[in-house]
């Protein structure tokens, strides 16, 4: 009845998602977002990446007897399914894929008669496939890929259309029952029969070994030598690296950068042992670019008082305040340098000679064989990154939309300069964390050029939000890998919402997958960060830049623009909305979402489809 399915609701919502699931309290649970009814009773919940968090309630989703699809997929939901479920007797399909669901495959599923699509995938499901599976006769698509599951597949008697196990530990053979499916239904684990390699060998006679077995063996041998051989040598080199460093010792001529640690910020001062004094004499001095030229000199720089700004991809950032004249800077000391000493310092030379009022310059640099220090001008206003997702009361001040769109405009502009240098110049690790605001919130791209000369040391899994899905290779991004990465960018500006991580427990969100879940729905409205829904007048313009970052972010690099062309688009998004009246602010009732608009925007539903299956 009303009243039950009205509590079943408020119950899940305050159980998994009480401040992203934003209904109005007082108004029909049918109108509620991701609420479908059919003549009042409930048919469908559909949730997908509304980051949704927690365990789902036991007794809750039992009571809605009615429903025949749940879609929770693209959550951080996790523990267990609550058994009620199977009490839903309508059940027909059950999307529950990238959350962090665990425990074995609940068995209490396979009462579900009437289900025909199930999708576990890409949660924490462990323990054997059960064959209990068979007795869902309806069923037609099981996607169970990315889990934990082990043993062997069991010999399903189901007539399915849409199977898919891959990436799990399972072992053993294909079952004939499910040989007519895909290779890349089962990729990732060590299984044959078909569609795979046959299965010859198993269960061989005694004594004559098979041929697998023989290689096996060779390859362990070999691996295993290869093993000692690689201790020897570590151990080796372990004996002439202190060897080394008491001779340098012994001399007194140790170049440290000694920064402070994190604690120490601002009550010491960035001081130099010594340099070298027997190397190169441009060892010592740092290498300008333009008009800095001797403003300060490496002892000036060292002898600063320095704070860390934070730990990033290729090294840590300092603030430092030279003591003559108060002037202020940021250093970036580089930790791991792939490159010879002559490519750096080509590099540098290349980075330094670009110019353009969107990037943030590289002023001078310093390369010895123990400290690499990039220096560039210090922006007081921080990251995009921090202003959009930080607490520090500077963070909390929102960003309208004049700001945002003028950010994304000097960051595309700033890109495309980079792109046009040649066709294979890119950035390589655009994201919010670079792109740095002055104190009149106009955009700077830093960082440009470092994904070719350093390797990603300390946490890679932050880039993997931004990442293009074409690219291994962090220090080889193409153009187009770029344009996918300020796509991302865009998305963030647009819904206030942090990319996601490489670990589906942490923070964040797959941002195109969750923007192309949304708008399918037509939802489009809610996609947009509250405080932007305060800019009746310029929605048109939002959803214009909504469409270009979904193109940006399209699967194909082939289908998506140029920067150039990106940085166009915006251009002229931002014309059209600084040629709307400004309309006063209206007021967005975060509370439960009443006031929050409603209007559904119209978007081409020809935009980008990822992979998503539901
Ligand atoms: N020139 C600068 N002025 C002010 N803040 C800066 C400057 N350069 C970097 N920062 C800030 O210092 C912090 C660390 O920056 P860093 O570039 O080392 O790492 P990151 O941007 O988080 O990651 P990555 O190394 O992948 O670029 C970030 O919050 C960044 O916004």
């Amino acid at each position: 009845d009303l009243e039950s399915d009205r509590s079943a609701l408020s119950a899940l919502r305050s159980a998994v998602g009480g401040r992203s699931l934003l209904w109005n309290l007082s108004a029909p649970h049918c109108s509620w977002t991701g609420i479908i009814c059919d003549k009042d009773q409930i048919v469908e919940l559909r949730f997908p990446g509304m980051g949704l968090s927690g365990t789902l309630p036991a007794g809750v989703l039992g009571n809605l007897t009615t429903v025949q699809t749940i879609s929770l997929r693209y959550n951080a939901l996790s523990g267990s399914i609550p058994p009620d479920i199977a009490d839903i007797s309508a059940l027909r399909n059950l999307y529950l894929q990238g959350n962090a669901f665990s425990g074995e495959m609940p068995s209490f599923l396979f009462s579900l008669q009437n289900l025909v699509r199930l999708n576990l995938a890409s949660n924490k499901f462990s323990g054997p496939i059960p064959s209990g599976f068979s007795n869902l006769t309806r069923l037609k698509t099981l996607y169970l890929e990315q889990n934990q599951l082990n043993g062997s597949i069991p010999d399903l008697n189901l007539k399915l259309d849409q199977f898919n196990v891959s990436y799990n530990n399972l072992t053993g053979s294909v079952p004939s029952s499910l040989s007519g499916m895909p290779r890349s239904a089962f990729e990732g684990m060590p299984l044959c029969g078909s569609p795979l390699k046959s299965c010859n060998g198993t269960g061989g006679s005694g004594r004559k070994l098979s041929g697998g077995a023989i290689t096996g063996i060779v390859i362990g041998s070999v691996l295993g030598l290869l093993f000692i051989l690689l201790i020897l040598f570590f151990l080796c080199r372990k004996k002439s690296a202190t060897k080394e460093a008491k001779d340098a010792g012994g001399a007194g001529e140790q170049t440290a950068f000694d920064i402070p640690r994190e604690k120490e910020v601002g009550a010491s001062s960035v001081r130099s042992v010594s340099s070298r004094g027997e190397g190169k004499s441009d060892n010592k001095s740092l290498v300008f670019f333009g008009k800095q030229k001797g403003a300060f000199d490496l002892e000036d720089l060292l002898r600063a008082s320095a704070e860390v700004l934070g730990k990033g991809t290729f090294g840590t950032t300092y603030k430092a305040a030279l003591e003559m004249g108060g002037m202020v800077i940021a250093v970036k000391r580089l930790k791991e340098v792939v490159v010879s000493e002559k490519e750096f310092r080509e590099k540098m030379k290349e980075i330094g000679e670009v110019e353009h009022e969107n990037l943030v310059p590289l002023r001078a640099y310093y390369f010895n064989r123990d400290e690499k220090l990039l220096v560039y001008d210090y922006m007081p206003t921080g990251s995009l990154s921090a202003l959009l997702h930080g607490n520090t009361a500077l963070a909390r001040t929102p960003l309208n939309w004049d700001t945002r769109s003028s950010i994304a405009l000097g960051a595309a502009r700033a890109i495309a300069h980079l792109h046009s240098r040649s066709p294979t110049a890119s950035h390589g690790n655009i994201k919010s964390s670079n792109v740095l605001l002055t104190k009149s919130y106009e955009p700077r791209v830093s960082d440009f050029g470092l994904a070719h000369i350093a390797s990603p040391t300390s946490t890679p899994s932050r880039v993997s939000g931004y990442r293009a899905p074409e690219v291994t290779d962090t220090q080889k991004v193409s153009q187009k890998a770029d344009v996918y990465s300020f796509g991302v960018l865009l998305l963030e500006l647009l819904t206030g919402k942090a990319p996601a991580n490489s670990h589906l427990n942490e923070e964040g969100v797959d941002l195109p997958r969750w923007v192309q879940s949304v708008v399918r729905e037509e939802w489009t409205a809610e996609v947009f960060d509250l405080e932007l829904l305060r800019y009746q007048d310029v929605e048109e313009d939002m959803v214009q830049l909504l469409q270009l970052a979904l193109d940006c972010t399209s699967q194909h690099p082939d289908k998506r623009p140029s920067m150039a062309a990106v940085a166009t688009r915006i251009e002229e998004i931002c014309r059209s909305s600084s040629a709307q009246e400004p309309d006063p602010p209206r007021h967005v009732d975060n509370a439960d979402g009443s006031s929050q608009s409603q209007q559904t925007f119209s978007i081409d539903s020809a935009a980008p489809s990822s992979s998503l299956k539901e």
